[in-house]
């Protein structure tokens, strides 16, 4: 952690990163320091304590994630695709197109992911990009993801980002056409303000996005044809991917009506949080003034207060006090008449405490109760866990403290499970898209009985 390493620096000018002082660490860069600066201001407006343990390298692994996540600020196109195009024939003869002259090449299931500019969450993108080659010359495969990725690596829209992966494109290779299919996928909260978490909500948002220059100058044009074909060919159906010209047209769900108007903090966000978004936007090479930039620090503002460090407990109490009643046995019972109870799948959403970014998932959990005896509904046990949620967090301890607020309910015999997708595993650092994480407590009886735990374990469906 830290000064980016030997690696690192290689990746990066690899990529044609202009780095703008190699002789400062990137810890002392300019940049870097006013994002933990910024940062430091949204945990202290959270209620946190900046200096315990668990928040105390945030705002250094904040201001590297950002930083990393928007280095194509920092890239030119050019660098990348000149020294890469190489001279390929055409047809010797007869009529056709093949080669570098005419035979379409596309590059599928490009795994990118790029800052969404309404909100500031990371999404995820399934990129494909084809070309036609003209003048007997054609580009190295990389060079299509790398060029791709420079554009992802920024604030973005996804049709923005196709215009500009596929122009880029058009410019660097001088082809006779570029195509390009975006397939992104947003995070979508609930409403986080709510005690009791909506178990149908999507959690994503998805949006399927074209851009196309040239011979796919017309979204009706023949080449598209081919394209496409080749990419149902590995189950990729785009037949509506659509061009959104209209910039009013916003995929964010921060932005959707439902999400503005049901947000009860819809007031001002605290003036101070907003100012240090707003630096942040600067330090990453960007716009503030930009008109999708505007609203962009008070909705993210907005959005962490759902994790602020407050009051939480006290809800809580309410709610455990109200939910002790519904324990009160009628009768006398032995512990040999107890069986295993089990909540499966409580949607839960999360705030990793390290990156500050969202994780998210279900839990199950299991318990001891007797056959008869009202036990614990299913909605405290949803409000516990969102309870837990909405906080920063790690996942062992969201799982510790559910299970230990349950026990203190139900006496002792419980076990949690708690299921997650880490943004912080998946669209930065080591970028394991597809990875989750599971964690386990067991307390009481789950704790020496095997058979228990196992029988428990085994009636977790697959997902
Ligand atoms: N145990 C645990 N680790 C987490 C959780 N969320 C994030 N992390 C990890 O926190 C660690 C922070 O490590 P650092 O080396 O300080 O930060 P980093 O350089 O951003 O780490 P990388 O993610 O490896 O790039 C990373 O390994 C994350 O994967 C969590 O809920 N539980
Ligand atoms: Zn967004």
């Amino acid at each position: 952690m830290g000064a980016l390493d030997e690696e690192h620096l290689d990746e990066e000018l690899e990529n044609g990163v202009k780095l703008g002082c190699i002789e400062l660490g990137f810890e002392e860069e300019p940049e870097t320091v006013a994002i933990k600066d910024a940062v430091k201001v949204l945990l202290h407006g959270l209620g946190e304590d900046i200096n315990r343990e668990g928040l105390r390298k945030t705002p250094l692994r904040v201001a590297k994630a950002l930083r990393e996540g928007t280095r194509g600020y920092r890239q030119t196109v050019k660098e990348i695709v000149q020294g890469a195009l190489f001279p390929e024939a055409g047809l010797d003869n007869g009529v056709g197109h093949a080669g570098g002259a005419g035979g379409l090449v596309i590059v599928r299931d490009l795994d990118l992911f790029s800052y969404c500019e309404s909100c500031l969450l990371p999404f995820q993108v399934k990129c494909h990009v084809g070309y036609v080659p003209s003048g007997l010359r054609v580009v190295g495969l990389s060079k299509l993801s790398r060029v791709a990725d420079v554009f992802a690596k920024r604030l973005q829209d996804p049709q923005r980002l196709a215009n500009e992966v596929c122009s880029a494109l058009h410019h660097g290779i001088k082809p006779a056409g570029v195509a390009v299919i975006l397939q992104c996928l947003h995070i979508h909260f609930p409403n986080l303000e709510s005690a009791f978490l909506d178990s149908n909500h999507q959690g994503w948002v998805k949006v399927l996005v074209s851009s196309g220059s040239g011979v796919f100058e017309n979204d009706n044009a023949e080449m598209w044809g081919d394209f496409l074909s080749l990419l149902k060919f590995k189950g990729i159906n785009a037949e509506t991917a659509r061009r959104t010209d209209s910039s009013n047209q916003c995929w964010c769900p921060s932005q959707s009506s439902s999400s503005e108007k049901t947000s009860s903090n819809n007031g001002a966000a605290n003036p101070g949080m907003v100012t240090a978004v707003t630096s942040i936007l600067r330090s990453l090479g960007e716009d503030p003034l930009r008109k999708e930039l505007l609203a962009t620090p008070c909705r993210f503002v907005k959005w962490l207060m759902n994790f602020q460090n407050n009051n939480l407990e006290m809800k809580l109490n309410g709610f455990v006090c109200g939910g002790m009643d519904l324990l009160k046995p009628n009768g006398e019972v032995t512990p040999s008449e107890k069986q295993i109870h089990s909540e499966l799948n409580l949607s839960f959403w999360s705030q990793c405490e390290h990156h500050l970014l969202p994780f998210h998932g279900v839990v199950h959990v299991g318990y001891f109760c007797t056959e008869g005896l009202n036990p614990i509904g299913k909605s405290l046990l949803h409000s516990i866990v969102h309870f837990y949620g909405c906080k920063l967090q790690v996942q062992e301890r969201l799982t510790r403290q559910i299970a230990e607020t349950v026990s203190s309910l139900l006496g002792g015999d419980v076990i949690v499970v708690v299921e997650a997708n880490h943004t912080c595993m998946i669209s930065r650092g080591i970028e394991k898209i597809g990875s989750s994480t599971a964690t386990i407590a067991v307390l009481g009886r789950f704790s020496t009985d095997p058979a228990a735990r196992a029988m428990f374990l085994q009636s977790i469906p697959n997902t």
